[in-house]
Order: structure tokens, then sequence, then C-alpha cells
């Protein structure tokens, strides 16, 4: 039996600036995955996450969610947006303004719901303290816990964040990208993210769909999507971390090379300050790599 969660096939006609573009929309995604939806403005990203939570109806489709029929236009099923178990998180937080932090969650709830998830979502995204704050009075890093927090008082088994951390400084996108993994690791919910970072596709996803024009042209891990194979060429070239994992002895590098993202292996002994952001020169000898850190 397959694992897919959710089972979408969308036909929809986009009405844009240059005319009408029909979009063609084809994809699973199987329980517990993450998966990074990109691509240039306009493609059709934000309509997409629209038309899966059922704030739009489109001309044309099927969608299904844990074999539950949440749309098939040809028997006219059509379950209403607050009927689908999904959380919504947006670039702008989208908060109660005269509300506070506790009252934002509070007024999340589902009728008959206990409001004990409310002081544990607190706990888990470090709002304890700020929980009598409003909105105006908390940074946007602290704004976006509390929608992240909102987001998740249902318990919903599937996440949909458009643009969530773009409007964050580097520092506190990482901070938040953490706290998401933490909760996505307790609570197991899928999610699809609406992003144009690809540091974040690298650190987050675990797949990746290229909208273009209405249609995913590409779908894969990040890894099969973007790292290219071939070793740089040319002895000396300059790149920037994305991601940095161990594994067992080496460090297995995912870095902009030369305009593309390449994956390298190097010991890691050798280069302990290898880290996302930082930037280096990578030489290449006949059999072996010399990296030389040149900024953190
Ligand atoms: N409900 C709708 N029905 C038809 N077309 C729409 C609808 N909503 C938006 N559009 C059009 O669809 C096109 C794609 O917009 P959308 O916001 O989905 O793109 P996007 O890929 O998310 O872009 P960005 O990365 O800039 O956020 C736009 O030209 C927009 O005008």
């Amino acid at each position: 039996m397959s694992d897919s969660l959710l089972d979408v096939h969308i036909r929809h006609t986009l009405h844009t600036a240059h005319g009408i573009l029909p979009m063609e929309v084809d994809f699973s995604l199987a329980k517990g995955h993450m998966m990074a939806l990109t691509g240039p403005s306009g493609a059709g990203k934000t309509t997409l996450l629209r038309l899966i939570a059922g704030l739009i109806h489109p001309e044309n489709g099927r969608i299904t969610f844990n074999a539950e029929r949440w749309l098939d236009s040809a028997s006219r099923v059509h379950l209403p947006a607050q009927k689908r178990h999904i959380g919504f998180v947006f670039q702008d937080y989208a908060l109660f303004p005269h509300m506070t932090v506790h009252k934002n969650l509070l007024f999340a709830l589902a009728q008959n719901q206990s409001a004990e998830i409310v002081d544990d979502l607190l706990e888990a995204t470090g709002l304890s303290q700020l929980a009598d704050r409003r909105p105006a009075q908390l940074s946007g890093g602290q704004q976006q816990r509390v929608a992240l927090a909102r987001a998740l008082v249902r318990k919903p088994e599937l996440l949909l964040m458009d643009e969530p951390f773009a409007a964050l400084d580097p520092e506190m996108r990482l901070q938040l990208q953490d706290l998401l993994l933490k909760l996505h690791r307790q609570h197991n919910f899928s999610i699809i993210l609406v992003t144009h970072d690809i540091g974040e596709i690298f650190r987050l996803a675990d797949q990746v769909a290229i909208m273009e024009t209405g249609k995913i042209t590409q779908f894969g891990t990040p890894s099969q999507v973007y790292v290219a194979d071939a070793e740089p060429q040319g002895l000396s070239v300059y790149g920037e971390v994305l991601t940095c994992e161990r594994q067992g002895e080496m460090l297995a590098v995912n870095a902009w090379i030369d305009g593309k993202i390449r994956r390298f292996m190097i010991p890691a002994n050798l280069e302990s300050d290898m880290q996302p952001g930082v930037t280096f020169t990578l030489n290449y000898t006949a059999n072996n790599a010399e990296i030389r850190i040149i900024d953190h």
C-alpha cells in the first residue's frame, strides 16, 4: 500500500498580467515529508497552496488526503477549507493585532478542544515569556513563531507555508528553520513550503518541486534536482556552503560553486569551520582537494 498522504491533480486557468496561463499540476506527497515548492515569480505557487487549502475552487481536479476526498470536481465534491486538516503560515504572519500572543493561539482552538496544547506550543516555540504581549510588541521572528504555533494548535497533518521566513534576517531565518525541523520531528506532519531560498530547501526539504508557468517541471530530492554531477573544472573555484552534514569521518558539503550547486566530501577533521554561509576557495589537484575558508 502506498504511504501517500496527499494526492493532487489540478487543472485551472491562471489569469496573469500577460494573459491566460493553464495550470496543470499532478503530484503526491508522502506522510511526514517536507516538500519545497519553488520557481519564478508568477508561476502559480501561492495559487497552488490556496487550491490545496480549499480557498479557491479549481475548474477541474481531484485532491485526496489520507484517502479522504477533499476535491473531486467530476462528483462535485469540495470539502470546505475549515474541514481540511491544514495549518497555514504566511510570510506576513497574519496575526490578530488586538489580541495577545496567548489569545491568538486560544482563538485557533477547535470547539471542545482542550487549551492544554496552547501552553505546550508556547513552550515549544520559546514564547511562554511573551504570552501576554501583542504582536506589535514582538520582533518579526517572534511574530512568525506565534504564527507557526497558531498553525499547529489544531494538530494539522499538513502544514502549508508560503515564504514563511523570507522577511526575516539570515540569523533569525536559521533559528526559525531549526524550530520548524524540531517541531516537524516531534509531530511528523507533512509540509509544503514555498520558498525562493535554496539554502532553506537543502536544510529543510526532502523533496523539491520546481514550478514554472503553471506546471511542475522538475521534481525530486534537492540533490537530484540541483546538484551538478561533474566536479568543478579549473584549479581554483570560489564557493559558498549551503549545507554541511557529517557522515562518519567525512563531511558532505552542498555548496554554490561556479554558479551551480555541487556536492563534495571532505575529511571532517580537515575543516571544522565549514558551515552554512561560509565562503571558501576550493583547489582541485590531481587526487586531492584543498579548501581555504575566506569568510564566516
Ligand atoms: N484565483 C486565481 N485564479 C486565477 N488566477 C490567479 C488566481 N490568483 C492569482 N492568479 C494569477 O496567477 C498567477 C500566479 O500567481 P501566484 O501568486 O500563484 O504566483 P507565485 O508563483 O506564488 O509568485 P511569487 O513567487 O511572486 O509569490 C498571477 O499572475 C496571478 O495574477
